[in-house]
């Protein structure tokens, strides 16, 4: 049985993502951690009918430290959908300011109260919220990078029903076809619809044009969902869904559940330099950059291996121009992460 703590439990994605981690019968703690209205999140929570106890944490100022390690303590695995969302005319990258420093002292928490805890980050922007949160796990000599995921699953799920829609598949039947590599943002956002000699045969068929726009729609979905909610925030309902997808395979990892092995598995945003086989990949394919969104092969709650995209994916040659640009945009993030961190005290 697993204990999940969700930080940010009563916000947009929070709500709606803790009601589908109440729902899987494998949890048997859910401790729900938030700035605000976490009790209330947690009672109304409470009252279906699964296994999982849920609880409320709320710290009583801003000064209280202790509340957030109650609520963490014992997690198996702890979910971070906690900060500021975009509005209209904003990237992501514009959400740092805010976002970097209650990222750093939550990660500061886990790292105290739960350093064996698998890590998952969905708050923005990921590129540097997930160096951000390496940073502080080394600083506190806790770091395990096989157990820290970046949540970068809305833009499979993306592409898997962008390209249903256009190649007129049911996008459920693309889930393990195809894969998105790179980071979560704009061109950094690598889609790959190459790997299955099926799916690409279709992908064949598209007109240039459409696949430009399915590219472009894949990497700026996000400016659709900002733009449509004019203010009210971003994907909120979609990305509780692909959390609680990538959650979903963490928690039966923990459980000692393996994956199909003829499916891709979903990739996430990883500290490569420290997971198995990362640095050559890197080295060799990736300019060396030390994080990037691969798929990950998961074991115990941790990445076990990733599937080489360069290897396993039939990569073609516009994909890897897309590689290249998705890198040169990564770097600075990821530096702005990093620094970041070096500068503050813990
Ligand atoms: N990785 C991805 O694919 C996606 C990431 N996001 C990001 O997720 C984040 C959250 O988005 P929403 O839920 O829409 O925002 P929201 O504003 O609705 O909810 C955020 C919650 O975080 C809480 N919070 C703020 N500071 C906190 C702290 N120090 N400790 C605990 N909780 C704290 C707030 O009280 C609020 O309940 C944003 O940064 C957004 O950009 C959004 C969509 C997709
Ligand atoms: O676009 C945003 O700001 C939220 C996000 O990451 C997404 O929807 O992919």
């Amino acid at each position: 049985m697993v204990k999940v703590t969700v930080c940010g439990a009563a916000g947009g994605i929070g709500q709606p993502l803790s009601l589908l981690l109440k729902l899987n019968p494998q949890v048997s703690e859910l401790s729900l951690f938030d700035v605000v209205n976490a009790n209330g999140v947690a009672a109304d929570l409470s009252h279906i009918c699964s296994p999982a106890k849920v609880t409320g944490y709320q710290p009583s100022s801003k000064e209280d430290r202790d509340t957030i390690q109650k609520a963490l303590v014992n997690s198996d695995l702890v979910v971070i959908p906690a900060g500021v969302p975009r509005k209209p005319g904003m990237t992501r990258a514009d959400l740092f300011n805010i976002n970097a420093s209650i990222i750093r002292d939550i990660v500061g928490s886990i790292g105290k109260a739960c350093p064996n805890a698998a890590i998952l980050i969905i708050s923005n922007p990921v590129n540097s919220t997930v160096p951000i949160a390496a940073e502080v796990l080394k600083k506190l000599g806790v770091f395990n990078p096989k157990k820290l995921f970046g949540v970068t699953t809305l833009d499979s799920v993306r592409a898997e029903t962008f390209l249903g829609e256009l190649i007129k598949e049911t996008p459920t039947s693309l889930k393990g076809q195809i894969s998105v590599i790179g980071g979560h943002s704009g061109d950094t956002i690598v889609p790959l619809v190459h790997a299955t000699a099926s799916v690409a045969k279709k992908v064949s068929g598209l007109s240039k044009s459409q696949y430009n726009e399915f590219i472009h729609r894949v990497q700026f979905g996000g400016d659709e969902v900002v733009k449509a909610k004019n203010g009210a925030g971003s994907a909120t309902l979609s990305m509780a869904y692909a959390g609680y997808r990538f959650a979903e395979k963490v928690i039966g990892s923990l459980n000692g559940q393996s994956e199909s092995s003829s499916e891709i598995p979903d990739s996430s945003y990883i500290y490569l330099a420290g997971v198995p086989n990362g640095k050559e990949l890197s080295q060799k394919y990736l300019k060396n950059s030390e994080f990037f969104s691969v798929p990950v092969i998961l074991e115990k709650g941790q990445i076990k291996a990733f599937v080489n995209p360069f290897d396993k994916l039939n990569v073609t040659s516009e994909e890897s121009k897309l590689v290249d640009i998705a890198l040169g945009g990564l770097q600075n993030s990821i530096d702005q992460g990093t620094t970041f961190v070096t500068g503050s005290k813990l």
